[in-house]
């Protein structure tokens, strides 16, 4: 505490100075995004992080993609470095041939970890381990995708298709991309849980589950991006301002998964045969009890489940409704499905699954990741990398580099992704250049749940509907917490097909 006090008064005390001769260096201030943040003692480039704050991801972005190597230090007050990269050979070197020496490291861990506990998005090393080897034998199970299938399509079909057909009727304007993060939640509540949150339904209701939910996290994300990385704990252990408030809100998250597992558990008790269908179920029976083990296997299902595929499909819709020769061939896809069993309909899609790689490339739905390094280290790009610094892969500028994608990589192109004989077949990428669902041994377990959904969902929407913005030409705003989302959300008004 005393360390960080005489920090807290360093900082105050030459802040203004610091402030005020940086004001007149006027360079300082104009420099353009392009180029690497200049760094001054003491608050290292912080006047230009605060001036990009709104727009962190696409500032990084442009910074990253104009360096020749594809990785620049960001430096932040006090010290505080962070490495930026977009370099595949850099993150392979990360997440696979020296995954040993990047782990989600201490900051990350502690940062999280009133919220997540010891969940597998928040652990290291052994723990870890043990922790993927008994999600991945759940996640891996033919049983587990048959469930999700059926919870997909009873959303689909009970709820979204129904509020869908009465916004068309009666010309209501609807924030889709709230109304896909609503579809994505009962989702995967359900399939964490068992659990029906009901929140998508034509009232749209406030949960207080998904509420105190989704304000954690936004809580969770300002620690993530504050500039002075230890002032949240001061006011976390004064209980004062947003920390007091989010202490309030994980509490509620917690208590209320808490209240579900004992009921399960109840249930299971009570049954002679068990219906082990959703995650918790699985992991009861197989002998994990351990409540708040339990626990933060569920949050931590539910944060990785629900902003990421709505994201996906926020986009998704914005994009073909901008490049109808998309839709029409989508369109044609899905009717020369419409025959087939569900999963043999899903498997066929692969026009649709191009189009979501292609709308991941340009918004990945997680568009920054971090890992500390270990011990010293040197990059394949040459970069230094001292122990205990901070350095983050990039997927969002990965998808903007030109020498990857080609000189049309601003383009919307699912093209990209596709060749085509007799019938279209998916070109896909290494998951070193396009690590949108990370990549290595910590690559992410929801990967073939997330795509089934996603192609569910986009089929089964496209089908019967346009989706069509109030405002054709608008040019979202991009914003990110932890996922990739529109500022204000995305209205459009829905048409039914003629032909539905
Ligand atoms: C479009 C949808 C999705 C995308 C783009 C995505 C992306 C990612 C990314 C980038 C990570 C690594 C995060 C990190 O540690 O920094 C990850 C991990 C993970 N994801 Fe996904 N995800 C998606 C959907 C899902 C779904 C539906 C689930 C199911 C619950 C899921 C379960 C997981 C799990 C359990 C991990 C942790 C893996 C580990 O650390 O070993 N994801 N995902």
């Amino acid at each position: 505490m005393a360390v960080l006090d005489l920090h807290f008064l360093i900082f105050s005390t030459f802040f203004p100075l610091i402030f005020i001769i940086l004001a007149s260096t006027k360079s300082y201030f104009s420099s353009t995004s392009q180029k690497i943040p200049t760094s001054y003692p003491i608050v290292g480039s912080i006047f230009i992080i605060w001036k990009n704050k709104e727009r962190r991801v696409q500032w990084i972005s442009d910074i990253l993609t104009s360096c020749p190597n594809l990785t620049f230090t960001l430096h932040r007050p006090m010290g505080y470095r962070q490495i930026f990269t977009a370099n595949a050979a850099n993150v392979e070197h990360m997440l696979k041939s020296h995954f040993h020496n990047y782990h989600k490291g201490h900051v990350f861990r502690l940062t999280l970890r009133d919220f997540l506990g010891d969940s597998i998005f928040n652990a290291d090393g052994n723990n870890w381990k043990f922790l993927r080897q008994v999600s991945s034998h759940q996640f891996n199970t033919r049983s587990l995708r048959k469930f999700v299938e059926t919870v997909v399509d009873s959303e689909l079909s009970c709820r979204l298709i129904p509020i869908l057909k009465n916004a068309a009727d009666k010309a209501i304007v609807l924030d889709f991309q709230d109304i896909l993060q609503r579809f994505a939640f009962d989702n995967i509540c359900k399939i964490a849980f068992g659990y029906d949150p009901a929140y998508l339904l034509p009232s749209l209701p406030e949960a207080k589950f998904a509420f105190v939910f989704d304000n954690s996290l936004r809580l969770i994300s300002e620690r993530f991006n504050s500039n002075i990385p230890f002032v949240w704990k001061i006011k976390r252990a004064l209980s004062i301002g947003n920390e007091k408030q989010l202490q309030i809100y994980i509490g509620q998250v917690r208590e209320f998964a808490r209240e579900i597992i004992r009921e399960k558990k109840q249930e299971l008790k009570e049954k002679a045969s068990l219906e082990t269908e959703d995650l918790l179920s699985r992991f009861l029976s197989s002998g994990h009890s351990d409540e708040d083990f339990v626990t933060d296997i569920v949050i931590s299902f539910i944060l990785a489940g629900r902003d990421t595929t709505s994201a996906a499909l926020t986009w998704f819709f914005w994009l073909i409704f901008r490049h109808p020769d998309v839709e029409k061939e989508i369109l044609k896809e899905i009717k020369e499905n419409s025959e087939e069993p569900i999963y043999d309909e899903v498997k066929n899609m692969v026009y649709i699954h191009a189009t979501l790689c292609e709308t991941m490339r340009l918004y990945p739905p997680v568009p920054v990741s971090t890992k500390s390094a270990v011990e010293d280290d040197v990059l394949p790009d040459g970069t230094v990398v001292k122990k205990g610094t901070r350095i983050s892969y990039h997927p969002y500028a990965m998808g903007r580099v030109e020498k990857v994608w080609g000189p049309d990589w601003a383009e919307f192109r699912p093209g990209r992704w596709l060749e085509r004989a007799e019938k279209w077949s998916f070109v896909g990428r290494d998951s070193f250049t396009y690590p949108v669902f990370q990549a290595g041994p910590r690559i992410c377990l929801g990967k073939e749940m997330a795509f089934l959904q996603m192609k569910r969902v986009a089929a089964g929407v496209l089908r019967r509907f346009r989706v069509v913005p109030v405002v054709k030409d608008m040019d979202p705003v991009y914003v990110s917490d932890f996922t990739s989302k529109m500022k204000g959300g995305f209205l459009v008004k829905i048409e039914e097909r003629a032909e539905s």
